[in-house]
């Protein structure tokens, strides 16, 4: 049996359903279908988990607005192309009116319960297109699988007790279980949702929880590339990586698939397989959990990203001190704030940190607190930093990486603020600013990919 993820831009209009709906009726071990909510139709396009986060906020501030009707609309132009039965669309616009008169717990769990319905009503309207066309098919609640998350209502994470609900799950092989993507509830029954993106996360617990043979995931691309396509211009695509790598790789900007996602699939031991769905036909790339590496070729892929920022403290006699960095650490969790990595000099620290669960108020506060509390001779605030992570199994055994990755980097006079070639012995992450990052990856990907260390061709080659 296969779980099968539909992305946002593979179910944005009609036309991208109808693909789907092929796709799905092509392969009967396709039984299990997560949908995400409708996506972007052309660039500039609102997503409609946009729309309905426009939709909460208007509401909590008590404003008039038309998002309901923009979001109707949306799922109006699918149902309408399958013609299905009135009744489907005008449950759909009701449930999209009614959710500013329900109760929630608060205004975090209104949003949740907002967001949720983007793929709520799209897995409604997907079974209902699949149930117009002869195949048969069933919306599944997440409550009803027993999909249950912890009480953190916009970035939830799956709790343990799901995979034991999902193992009593009964999958028909004559009927398509259509799942909606992003969201749960909790133990006391409220909606609440992943991190953006996480749909992806919701394919992974019903692949590991059901245990499916395969986890196909449908985006648009042909496959995972060797870099971001809009920052690498036609990139090397990657036929074949290992868990490790895409995990390394989607925390530092792949976001072709959702960094937490890979975790279930892991667990379950669930290869991926991330297809595109207007070629469907093309192999895609292949996550698997061990792959056959040479030596030859060290990096499969290099990501960006611009989520950071970092607290740089230097004083002289950091490494006799004890209990600098505790204190530091209280103080973080004083303000409830986690860290990424820390790396760490003799007489200097620099902490870096997810940009996106900081507002500048707690920055102002926490860094006042540290000055405060551990007096550095130097403490700076550094807001626009990036990682960008090279990644490869081969870089294991492969000596001399590192200036391959530095020189190009160098010579085109850009800063490297932090390398970290620590426990990970398959990734090196590079510390710039945001101002960098893209022309990092770029050389970087030039020195590996087009001259004389590797080539896209002979990759390609041997990846296969
Ligand atoms: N290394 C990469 N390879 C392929 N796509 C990438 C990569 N890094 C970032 N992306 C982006 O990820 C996008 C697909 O992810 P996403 O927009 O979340 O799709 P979906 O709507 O299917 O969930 C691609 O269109 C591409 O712009
Ligand atoms: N719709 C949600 C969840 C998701 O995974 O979407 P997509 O599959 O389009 O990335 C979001 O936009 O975050």
């Amino acid at each position: 049996m296969k779980v099968v993820k539909f992305g946002g831009s593979s179910l944005a209009d009609a036309a991208q359903f109808q693909k789907v709906i092929k796709i799905v009726q092509a392969d009967p071990d396709r039984r299990v279908v997560v949908t995400s909510a409708p996506g972007k139709r052309f660039a500039g396009d609102i997503k409609v988990t946009d729309l309905l986060i426009k939709y909460a906020k208007a509401t909590l501030a008590h404003q008039a607005n038309s998002y309901a009707d923009d979001i109707f609309a949306r799922y109006q132009e699918i149902g309408r192309g399958f013609d299905v039965d009135d009744a489907v669309l005008a449950d759909i616009k009701a449930k999209l009116m009614a959710l500013p008169t329900k109760s929630y717990q608060d205004d975090d769990y209104l949003m949740a319960a907002f967001k949720a319905h983007g793929e709520r009503l799209n897995a409604e309207l997907f079974a209902a297109c699949l149930n117009q066309l002869g195949t048969k098919a069933r919306f599944v609640d997440p409550s009803e699988a027993g999909i249950i998350l912890e009480d953190n209502p916009n970035g939830s994470t799956v709790l343990p007790e799901t995979y034991a609900n999902l193992a009593k799950l009964h999958y028909p092989n004559d009927e398509k279980l259509i799942f909606p993507g992003f969201f749960g509830f909790t133990k006391k029954g409220a909606i609440v949702t992943f991190a953006r993106g996480g749909s992806d996360i919701t394919g992974s617990i019903l692949a590991r929880g059901l245990h499916a043979s395969l986890y196909e995931n449908f985006t648009d691309v042909d496959a995972i590339y060797a870099a971001n396509p809009k920052v690498v211009d036609h990139p090397a695509p990657i036929s074949k990586m290992t868990f490790r790598e895409m995990r390394e790789l989607s925390y530092a900007g792949f976001s072709v698939f959702n960094d937490e996602a890979i975790i279930p699939a892991i667990e379950g031991q669930v290869p991926i397989n991330v297809k595109n769905t207007n070629h469907p036909d093309l192999p895609g790339t292949l996550i698997v959990p061990e792959k056959d590496m040479t030596t030859k070729h060290p990096v499969t892929g290099i990501a960006g990203s611009n989520r950071f920022a970092a607290l740089y403290l230097h004083r002289y006699l950091l490494n006799k001190e004890v209990g600098f960095t505790l204190k530091i650490l209280q103080i973080l969790y004083k303000y409830g704030v986690s860290y990424e990595h820390m790396p760490s000099g003799i007489d200097d620290l620099t902490i870096i940190f997810d940009r996106n669960q900081l507002d500048d108020q707690t920055i102002d506060e926490m860094c006042k607190d540290i000055q405060d509390t551990v007096h550095p001779d130097d403490m700076e605030w550094i807001d626009d930093y990036a990682i960008i992570m090279v990644v490869g199994e081969g870089m294991r055994a492969k000596i001399g990486t590192i200036e391959n990755i530095i020189d190009p980097l160098a010579d085109h006079h850009i800063g490297v603020h932090m390398i970290n070639q620590g426990a990970s012995r398959i990734s090196i992450m590079l510390g710039t600013r945001e101002s960098d990052a893209d022309n990092a990856v770029r050389y970087i990907y030039q020195n590996f990919f087009k001259s004389g260390v590797m080539t896209a061709d002979t990759y390609q080659a041997t990846a296969n």
